[in-house]
């Protein structure tokens, strides 16, 4: 919508010309000044702010914000002579985006607000990839400078996450990102699949207390923005997940984010090909609401052996210097993010990781009782209730070391249920004797 000053704008311009050609002679002092106020209050200076795609390695937010913010201001019936459209096969509606050249207006209280998505090339002599430097520009009336750096950006910046949480809604499509060596080098971003893991902590079998204590510790996380905020910590936790493989792990992680919402950042650090710098890196360009995954840190001690070897030149960390990277990142940047670290042997791991307000939250992933039996079968053989089975495997369950992996296989080796079951016992007692 135009507003009424910008209608009146090109009328004050032809006014001015006419003062101007008739000299100040002719004009009554009175009239003079009036006409002047007219002028300033048509013509105040315009102020432009520059809106960078990035801080040095980090994300803008400002700028992040506003691409999204924008989107919502693009209505088929402006006056913009291009957009970028897109669907992907899991969207709903099309989405639109502005692009380089155009400008959006947008009006806020009684402020008009001009903006402009602009491109630069600039010749990147020593970085490999050659992108353009992008950036907005969002031009205003100077006198409106403090309300706009105080009241309109933060503005933008939480319709911004407003409009992201109704997207993930919409969407809940959740991110598995691995790191990706083929792009920019061994401290490469992250390449991302769909997680379609379809575990829920309904179907997962684990001690029930643990389980509601971590739900109830999930949620009062989430909760706690002005909390964290008022107490001067990092809105971060960690959790310690430990146990033999097989005992669900990795599947709790999907569990939580699929609870949460939250994406994934799987840090594999066994590949072994980075350095300090492309840690760093790395870790800068993982976003706020996700899950960072350091699966096997048992290997930790094989780290700091190749911390010790000069020979190395790519190797340069420790384990627990990886969580101060991690801390002192997620201080400066970080809002609402989980750190989820798994070990088969808790007992080898390096002590500083377990010291009090490193891993927030312990959580043994056990061998299977009955109650998880139970839901398994409850899981793969919709038996609901008792079974005349159950108390012959309750007792090789009491004597027999076995993983709710193993089980879940066993189960699904028959489509008969009464099979399942005796294929079960019979390999619970095969387990007993070796
Ligand atoms: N506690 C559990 N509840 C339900 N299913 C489970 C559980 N543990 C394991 N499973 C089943 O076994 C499969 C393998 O488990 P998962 O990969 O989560 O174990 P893990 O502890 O992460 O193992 P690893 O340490 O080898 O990575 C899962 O896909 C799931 O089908």
């Amino acid at each position: 919508m135009v507003s009424l000053k910008a209608m009146l704008r090109p009328l004050i311009t032809i006014f001015s010309a006419a003062f101007v050609l008739l000299g100040n002679e002719f004009i009554p002092p009175a009239l003079r000044s009036l006409f002047s106020i007219v002028v300033n209050y048509f013509f105040t200076p315009q102020f432009t702010l520059i809106i960078e795609e990035n801080v040095g390695l980090s994300t803008n937010q400002i700028y992040a914000a506003a691409t999204t913010y924008l989107r919502t201001k693009i209505s088929y019936s402006s006056k913009l002579k291009r957009i970028k459209v897109s669907k992907t096969n899991r969207q709903e509606e099309l989405s639109i985006d502005i692009v380089v050249g155009e400008v959006v207006m947008d009006h806020f209280e009684n402020i008009e607000l001009k903006w402009k998505l602009n491109e630069e090339k600039e010749e990147k002599k020593k970085a490999k990839v050659n992108k353009p430097r992008v950036y907005f520009t969002l031009a205003f009336d100077k006198r409106y400078e403090k309300d706009v750096l105080e009241t309109y950006l933060p503005y933008v910046i939480t319709r911004f996450e407003e409009i992201q949480k109704e997207e993930k809604e919409k969407m809940r499509t959740i991110k598995l990102y691995s790191r990706d060596y083929s792009r920019g080098g061994p401290g490469g971003d992250w390449a991302s699949i769909n997680l379609e893991h379809p575990a829920t902590f309904e179907k997962l079998a684990m001690d029930p207390k643990q389980k509601r204590s971590l739900i109830a510790d999930l949620d009062r996380f989430v909760k706690r923005k002005e909390l964290y905020k008022k107490v001067g910590k990092v809105w971060k936790r960690g959790y310690l997940l430990y146990g033999p493989p097989g005992t669900g792990k990795s599947s709790l992680i999907a569990a939580i984010a699929n609870y949460l919402n939250f994406n994934i950042y799987d840090l594999n650090l066994s590949g072994g090909r980075y350095s300090d710098a492309d840690l760093r890196r790395t870790l800068l360009s993982t976003s706020n609401r996700s899950i960072l995954v350091i699966e096997d840190i048992d290997c930790g001690a094989e780290l700091e052996d190749r911390e010790k070897n000069n020979n190395s030149d790519t190797i340069k960390f420790t384990l627990s210097g990886l969580l101060n990277i991690i801390d002192g990142l997620w201080s400066s940047c970080g809002d609402e993010r989980i750190i989820v670290f798994t070990t088969n042997h808790k007992d080898k791991l390096d002590p500083a990781l377990l010291r009090p307000g490193r891993m927030d939250v312990h959580i043994p992933m056990l061998y299977c009782t009955m109650d998880g039996f139970k839901l398994l079968a409850s899981n793969y053989l919709n038996i609901e209730g008792d079974h005349q089975l159950y108390r012959q495997i309750e007792g090789l369950l009491e004597n027999v070391k076995v993983t709710p992996a193993e089980i879940a296989e066993e189960l699904l080796k028959s489509d008969d249920l009464d099979d399942s079951l005796r294929g079960l016992v019979v390999f619970l007692e095969e387990k007993k004797k070796t």
